[in-house]
């Protein structure tokens, strides 16, 4: 099996959560299992180190932005590992000190992301990593803010992309997903 293979058997789905028609795909399973999360945090580092950071006119990642919340779980782990700085966007209201904010729609609702307006430098190389992309909204969102600050987004990396949704949001930089899912 190879190591994509054995990271997509890990994912759990769940029909109707958290509306009716949505059908959720589950990380957590691959987080309690540390062969699996090892594989994966290697995969994705490798994909930055090995193709990624090229984009860089440094051929450095200076930050690695994780989205709110499940973002969080492996955002800090792949910026440590590339001796990068870690910032955080997160959802309206929970960052304290001057912030820049960007409104954005998903898959189920609304929401306003914000990221403190110091923690990016201009002309700094950025990636941006959340669990999964759906329509794109929430990953536009933070390049927006990325954007704003003078960042440089060089590629949004996910575990999952749902296909079926791809091109609802236009992205400024490519996406790398682990597992694409058709449904
Ligand atoms: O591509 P999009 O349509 O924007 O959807 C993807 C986003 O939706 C989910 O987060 P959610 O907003 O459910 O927040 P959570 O991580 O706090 O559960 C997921 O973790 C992504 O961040
Ligand atoms: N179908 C889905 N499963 C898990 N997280 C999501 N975020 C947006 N859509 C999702």
């Amino acid at each position: 099996m190879s190591d994509i293979e054995f990271i997509r058997s890990q994912l759990a789905t769940h029909p109707d959560f958290p509306k009716k028609g949505i059908v959720f795909l589950d990380i957590f399973p691959i987080l309690r299992n540390p062969i699996a999360f090892e594989t994966l945090i290697t995969h994705l580092t490798h994909r930055i180190t090995s193709t990624t950071v090229f984009k860089s006119p440094t051929r450095k990642i200076d930050v690695v932005v994780g989205l709110d919340a499940r973002g969080f779980l492996l955002g800090p782990i792949i910026a440590l590992r590339l001796c990068a700085a870690f910032v955080p966007v997160r959802k309206r209201g929970k960052l304290p000190g001057q912030c820049v904010s960007a409104s954005y729609e998903k898959e189920y609702g609304t929401d306003v992301f914000e990221m403190q307006a110091d923690a990016i430098a201009p002309g700094q190389s950025v990636v941006v990593i959340d669990d999964l992309i759906a329509t794109g909204g929430s990953a536009k969102a933070a390049g927006e803010l990325i954007a704003k600050q003078g960042g440089k987004t060089l590629e949004y990396l996910f575990i999952i992309e749902l296909l079926f949704l791809k091109g609802a949001a236009q992205l400024d930089a490519p996406v790398y997903s682990v597992i694409q899912s058709e449904d």
